[in-house]
């Protein structure tokens, strides 16, 4: 079998990996279901066309196993679906008839919508199982696992996606290796293909010519996978500026004060608080993923952002990533260019892709790059992850996110806090009436007081986003006492 051979052949391990595992899906499946009962949902995409090859290579492999072979098994006898619409690309349409005819497929071309035309062949045909080229990072991946029943309101049958763990990398790596053919589409710039409204080429491999009419790369020369999508239109908002998603509040937020809580996973992290008064609650919770979805999915809604540190790394109890995975009710999938950094920094003890520590939450992070940082920062919609292993690195990802903050504005708008401090020899009976009534009148500042030290001075501290707030503050207090019973101090 020409597929299974050309990959046995391959000296790509990542890709034997991959496709071994689907081949399994396929054939456990094949095992479950009689053949009658299963189908292949075409569409001439590249995902549906490497899962074609699959199936051809699972459905040899299925036969030989069963010792019914004739050795020349050419045949492919699934039922191929395919929902044709008005909306697809011409090119699309002939890629899928060829296709079909070239590989002696039984085409059930449907011309309703999916659900209605899935009732329908339900209702026609014993089917109880659909292969579909669904991957991590498809909007309708999200929570389907290799085998998924279909939601609740669609017929009732199991969707099989054997490709669910390949990246757009190993999606062309296998259409390379086995040279097999597709749509002509994906060499004109199309990593991904809709219809014919919503779909044109990735911009990120448009080859400026300043003459005349603008040329494209192949889809095999994006570098970065989790682009593939780029050339169609968005039906969601970009994540960069989706902070706001997860709170839900920031924009009535943005000129008043931003709330924000620093969550420590481990307890040996207590080597002290990250220092910005900005942060309302800092909470230090068990090296448990329960525990850290809990915390997580409490601050992730009351606070505009969530900083969370420590738990990252291949220990067992390092369960960050996974309770943030779980608080906001995603799972973890492998992130290639997570992997690609891990790879540089730990090179010989990282091992593609079962790399666990390249996993991380599915359709909601987003890698914040620093010049100054061997590994990026980890962004969860409002929930920004630290890398660090100690206080230095920490320091140091405080300093970078600060940085990107102000360069890339993917954090809420931040007005930087101000403050001042006042010094009396008052005492804390004498202070503590005005200073409440000062608190009430005052909702938008912090206003507190301390002692350095026990028969030191009274401090009182006035800090907030709004100078003017924060001098009729004063000036209200000071009002009350004689004039000299404060002093100002920095
Ligand atoms: C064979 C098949 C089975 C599908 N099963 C489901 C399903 O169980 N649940 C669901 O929400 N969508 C299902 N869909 C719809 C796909 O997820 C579809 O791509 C998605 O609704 C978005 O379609 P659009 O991008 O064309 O709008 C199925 C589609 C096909 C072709
Ligand atoms: N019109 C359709 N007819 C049959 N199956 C479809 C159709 N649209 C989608 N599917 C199924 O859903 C899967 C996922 O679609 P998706 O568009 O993500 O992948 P693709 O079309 O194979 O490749 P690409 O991502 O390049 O568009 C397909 O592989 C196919 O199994
Ligand atoms: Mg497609």
């Amino acid at each position: 079998m020409e597929i299974d051979k050309a990959i046995r052949e391959s000296d790509d391990r990542r890709l034997k990996t991959k496709y071994n595992n689907a081949i399994y899906v396929i054939k456990r499946a094949l095992a479950l279901y009689s053949i009658e009962e299963v189908a292949f949902s075409f569409n001439g995409g590249k995902d549906s066309t490497v899962l074609l090859h699959l199936l051809r290579a699972g459905y040899f492999l299925h036969k030989m196993e069963q010792k019914c072979s004739n050795g020349g098994l050419t045949s492919f006898p699934i039922r191929t679906i395919y929902f044709e619409s008005s909306a697809a690309f011409p090119e699309i349409n002939s890629f899928t008839y060829d296709t079909a005819s070239s590989y002696g497929l039984q085409l059930d071309i449907i011309s309703s919508d999916f659900k209605s035309g899935l009732e329908k062949l339900l209702k026609a045909n014993p089917i109880r199982a659909i292969f579909l080229g669904v991957r991590i990072g498809d909007p309708t991946a999200v929570g389907q696992e290799q085998f998924s029943p279909s939601s609740p309101g669609w017929p009732p049958f199991m969707r099989v996606n054997p490709i669910l763990d390949w990246s757009y990398r190993d999606v062309w790596a296998f259409i390379l290796t086995c040279k097999v053919q597709y749509c002509s589409l994906y060499d004109q710039g199309y990593t991904s293909i809709g219809s014919i409204h919503d779909t044109v080429p990735n911009a990120l491999l448009s080859i400026s010519d300043s003459c005349c009419k603008e040329k494209f790369k192949p889809a095999y020369l994006l570098s970065d996978g989790r682009l593939e999508r780029a050339g169609r239109a968005k039906k969601f908002s970009s994540s960069i500026n989706a902070v706001g998603n997860g709170s839900g509040s920031v924009d009535s937020h943005k000129s008043s004060l931003l709330v924000a809580s620093v969550i420590a996973v481990g307890e040996e992290i207590l080597f002290g608080t990250v220092e910005d008064r900005s942060v309302s609650q800092t909470v230090v919770v068990q090296n448990d993923k329960d525990s850290v979805a809990e915390e997580v999915e409490r601050r992730k809604s009351t606070n505009d952002m969530v900083f969370i540190y420590g738990g990252v790394g291949p220990l067992h109890s390092d369960v960050t990533l996974a309770g943030v995975a779980k608080a906001f009710g995603v799972r973890l999938a492998p992130d290639e260019e997570f992997e690609e950094y891990l790879r540089h920094l730990i090179s010989d003890h990282c091992t593609g892709d079962q790399n666990e520590m390249a996993l991380l939450p599915e359709g909601i992070t987003e890698l914040l790059h620093h010049e100054k940082l061997a590994v990026p920062l980890i962004k969860c919609q409002n929930v920004i992850i630290f890398t660090a292993t100690n206080a230095t690195e920490l320091d140091k990802e405080w300093d970078c996110l600060i940085e990107l903050t102000r360069s890339c504005g993917f954090l809420p708008t931040m007005v930087p806090y101000v403050s001042k401090h006042l010094q009396t020899n008052l005492s804390d009976v004498e202070t503590a009436q005005p200073l409440s009534k000062l608190c009430l009148e005052f909702p938008d500042l912090n206003i507190g007081c301390y002692r350095k030290s026990r028969k030191g001075p009274l401090i009182i501290s006035f800090e907030g986003k709004d100078q003017t707030q924060i001098e009729s503050a004063v000036e209200s207090l000071c009002k009350l006492f004689h004039p000299g019973t404060f002093s100002g101090i920095h």
